[in-house]
């Protein structure tokens, strides 16, 4: 859905705040710290992904409050893309954190797991730490593949949670092998479950690469003028067989065989925690060849194919959050930037901290916002 009005309660250094926002672009405008970038993560919550900063609820709510709130009203698009309708009835979407419990609601009704979040609002994130994506660590790019294919799929989001939970269990159980405090059987019966867990992972990665890569090379060969070619592989960490029945023997046996240097090291070394998303540029690996301009033209194609994938699933182009993130890029990015996603009718919020550092055509036809110490007042001399 596009939000209309966004609510924040004792949300970080928000007291009591209400923002009416419009179905286009809105920009927050402030100088570092006053709280635009708050105001993104509470947007981020609602899609049930959490915190886009990785932030603990607790860390979220107002120092000395007991508990936060965020609602936002708005209304679904009229289907597959279109602006949102005024015909069909208003959602509210509340989520609320206190005394360690964390609760949602859709509607007035009680959600039984956050990522169902997701059904009703998407975002996708773009910040300047996103623009390393290509040089950054693996664990960058799975983070990156696992948000984007838990919003696409609340099951993935579901096995994802199951596997690393197992993850942590097993790392446990290795030390305590190594302390003697377990026997190495025991790790064999958790062995066969985790294995099984792990391949699903592994299968639904797949099929979401496969979705995601026809886009982003589509978008990359319009951002390079058709110059170049982008090509995206899973990478996995353990040699898995074509036939995907037998993934789960094939880790199995995998783990077996490190089992002695996993219990000397008290981790588990392969499996789909380790794996990887493998770029190339016309057939050479652009983590290491790819020049710093072509490295911010990856970012941008892996971050608008996440854009188109989520609007081809759920109907409804996500809301698209840009953290301050057009100070960083060059004018021809920022303005492929804007103009892919100017082919939709898509809700943009962008933070920044100057507005010369946006186009002037995009200021006339935004919705300006000033933050200030946790304060909002819209600027009468926007759009
Ligand atoms: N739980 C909290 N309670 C109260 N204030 C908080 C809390 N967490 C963070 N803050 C305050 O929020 C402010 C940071 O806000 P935010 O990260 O949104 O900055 P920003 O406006 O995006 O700035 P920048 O341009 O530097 O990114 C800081 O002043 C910080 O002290």
């Amino acid at each position: 859905m596009k939000i209309q009005r966004l609510e924040l309660t004792q949300f970080r250094n928000y007291a009591e705040m209400a923002v009416d926002l419009q179905p286009g672009v809105n920009i927050f405008v402030g100088p570092n710290g006053q709280g635009k970038t708050n105001l993104l993560e509470a947007v981020t919550l609602l899609s049930g992904a959490g915190s886009h900063r990785d932030a603990k609820d607790a860390e979220m709510v107002k120092w000395q409050a007991a508990f936060y709130r965020i609602v936002a009203q708005g209304r679904p698009a009229a289907g597959n893309g279109a602006a949102t309708s005024p015909d069909l009835p208003a959602t509210t979407v509340e989520l609320a954190f206190g005394q360690q419990r964390k609760w949602a609601r859709v509607n007035g009704r009680k959600l039984k797991r956050m990522n169902e979040l997701a059904q009703t609002v998407n975002t996708v994130v773009f910040s300047p730490e996103d623009l390393s994506l290509v040089k950054g660590s693996p664990g960058q790019r799975r983070r990156f593949l696992d948000r984007e294919l838990s919003q696409a799929s609340p099951a993935y989001h579901q096995v994802l949670v199951h596997y690393q939970r197992m993850l942590s269990q097993r790392n446990a159980l290795l030390k305590q092998i190594r302390n003697q405090l377990a026997k190495v059987h025991d790790i064999e019966l958790w062995d066969e479950q985790m294995a099984r867990c792990g391949a699903t992972l592994l299968a639904r990665r797949l099929d979401g690469v496969a979705r995601l890569a026809p886009k982003a090379r589509q978008i990359y060969r319009s951002l390079s003028a058709g110059k170049e070619e982008l090509e995206i592989t899973y990478g996995s960490s353990l040699p898995l067989p074509a036939d995907r029945a037998a993934w789960p023997t094939a880790i199995l046996r995998h783990w077996a065989m490190s089992r002695e240097e996993e219990i000397l090291r008290q981790t588990t070394l392969t499996g789909p925690h380790r794996d990887d998303l493998n770029l190339y540029l016309n057939g050479r690996d652009a983590r290491s060849y790819a020049s710093q301009g072509q490295q911010r033209s990856i970012a941008l194609a892996l971050k608008l194919s996440e854009v188109q994938l989520i609007a081809s699933i759920r109907q409804e182009p996500p809301i698209v959050l840009l953290d301050d993130v057009m100070s960083e890029l060059d004018p021809l990015r920022r303005e492929q930037l804007l103009t892919e996603l100017n082919q939709q009718p898509i809700q943009v919020i962008i933070t920044t901290t100057h507005l010369q550092a946006l186009p002037e055509a995009l200021i006339r036809q935004s919705a300006i916002f000033r933050v200030y110490e946790g304060k909002i007042q819209r600027d009468p001399e926007g759009g």
